[in-house]
């Protein structure tokens, strides 16, 4: 930054009533700011209790200030935390006076946008802490953590370092043009070298959409004709009454979605509108044509037949579903599951949505199901469709530096060089400013 940044303030925690809220005031003027609402603050690391006050004398609240000298801070800039009583008064008289001491209200994401200015956070790390607010279940917050801690960065930089080592001898090649012997022997050694990091690349690019399955959960959708017990079981698998349920066919006509935590693993869960062939009724067509979208969409399909109607009862969506779908005959309580073989792949399973009947088993099978699915090799890794798409360029540019390194080692280097430069976008090492926007305004304010 060539300008003085101004200093700035945000509520940390969550908004609404609390017992306790904290604020957090960071920029170059952060102490003088608050030492003038504080009275003194306590040395650097030590919380102290403390009465604000106004610039006019009129006191804010009394509560902890706690002091960090950049560039051992958050941000890497002065900060001053302030633990105060989370009440909407407080935060308005703060406001106003951190506003007339000169401070002003954070954008979202400034914070972050700091630190990663200050180097205390590279772009992988802040794409972290964003996962790690947002963390809903274990593995988010397992696959969040350990990102923040620098494991993919570590990753990305490994990978950058090698191709720099395999570049360095190609383009001391382009320096000797006249060595006989010398490019042969690089093209011999860089070969390989190239081999195997693409390799590494594939294997950790054919884990990215588990990864990615991680991070925003893997959408499962029901489907199945009107009636058969789509919401009703919906509802049990949310243990909530998250969609209507009725006698009424064509009771659903919304994609009605919940969220479902399978042993850590997040799944957003959809009820879809029963599919029928034909219908008069538009709004009941919309939702046909919004629920076949969602199938075709999802991660795994669960298509609900009604036991009670035997082997009809899932012919007409039985083509929607692919190998590692569920075929669940509902209403057993009814009538037994009929006696047919579910398509490829599909695994059948017999329950009551009504009395609750096989519904813990059937959880316990979805979830394994899901987890084994989606179960990543590598335990760091693309956790964002941004770095896999830096890695994909990065493999197309190997690739090509592979077909030209005997032939013509300038402009394989060229490629290896182009390669390095994509994995250098993952931790922003090169070209941060091209998604700085993009990823802090995904921040809430305060962050
Ligand atoms: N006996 C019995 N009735 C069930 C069972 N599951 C659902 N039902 C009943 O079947 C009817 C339809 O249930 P819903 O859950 O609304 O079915 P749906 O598939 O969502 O229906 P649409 O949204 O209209 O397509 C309701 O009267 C439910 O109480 C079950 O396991 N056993
Ligand atoms: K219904
Ligand atoms: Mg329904």
């Amino acid at each position: 930054m060539t300008q003085r940044a101004d200093t700035i303030f945000a509520r940390a925690s969550g908004a609404g009533r609390a017992g306790v809220a904290v604020f957090r005031l960071s920029g170059p003027e952060a102490f003088a700011i608050g030492e003038r609402l504080c009275g003194t603050l306590p040395p650097p690391r030590r919380a102290a209790l403390r009465t604000l006050r106004a610039p006019d004398g009129e006191i804010v609240d009394t509560g902890l200030a706690l002091a960090f000298r950049g560039p051992a801070s958050f941000t890497g800039e002065d900060v001053v935390e302030l633990h105060l009583h989370g009440s909407r008064a407080v935060e308005a008289a703060l406001y106003e006076a951190l506003a007339a001491l000169g401070a002003r209200p954070a954008e979202a994401g400034e914070f972050a946008r700091r630190a990663l200015e200050n180097g205390r956070l590279d772009l992988a790390q802040a794409e972290a802490l964003a996962d790690l607010i947002d963390a809903e279940t274990s593995e988010q917050r397992r696959q969040a953590l350990g990102q923040l801690g620098g494991r993919l960065s570590a990753l990305a930089e490994g990978w950058r370092a090698r191709l720099i080592a395999i570049l360095a001898p190609l383009e001391a090649d382009i320096d000797f043009p006249d060595e006989e012997d010398v490019p042969a022997a690089v093209a011999a050694r860089a070969g390989p070298a190239i081999d195997a990091l693409m390799a590494e690349l594939r294997s950790y690019q054919a884990d990215a959409a588990r990864l990615r399955a991680i991070r925003s959960g893997v959408a499962i959708a029901i489907l199945g004709a009107p009636n058969a017990g789509k919401s009703s079981l919906l509802n049990r698998l949310a243990g909530s009454d998250a969609a209507i349920v009725s006698p009424t066919p064509g009771t659903t006509r919304d994609v009605i979605e919940v969220r479902l935590d399978l042993g850590g693993l997040p799944a957003l869960l959809a009820d879809t509108a029963g599919l029928r062939a034909m219908t008069e009724d538009e709004i009941e067509a919309e939702g046909m044509r919004r629920a076949l979208a969602r199938a075709e969409n999802a991660d795994i399909r669960i298509l609900v037949a009604d036991a009670a109607a035997g082997a009809a009862g899932a012919a007409d969506a039985a083509g929607l579903l692919r190998p590692g779908d569920f075929l669940v005959w509902n209403k057993t309580d009814l009538a037994p599951a009929p006696a047919r073989e579910p398509p490829e792949g599909v695994q059948a399973f017999a329950l009551s949505a009504k009395t609750g009947e096989g519904i813990g088993e059937f959880i316990r099978i979805l979830t394994d199901a899901a987890r084994a699915r989606f179960r990543p090799v590598h335990e760091t890794g693309l956790t964002r469709l941004r770095h896999a798409r830096a890695v994909a360029e990065a493999l197309d540019a190997l690739a090509r530096a592979r077909g030209r390194i005997d032939a013509a080692p300038e402009l394989a280097a060229e490629d290896a060089r182009l390669a390095a430069r994509a994995l250098g976008r993952i931790t922003g090492a090169v070209d941060v400013e091209d998604v700085l926007d993009e990823i802090f305004s995904s921040f809430c304010i305060g962050k």
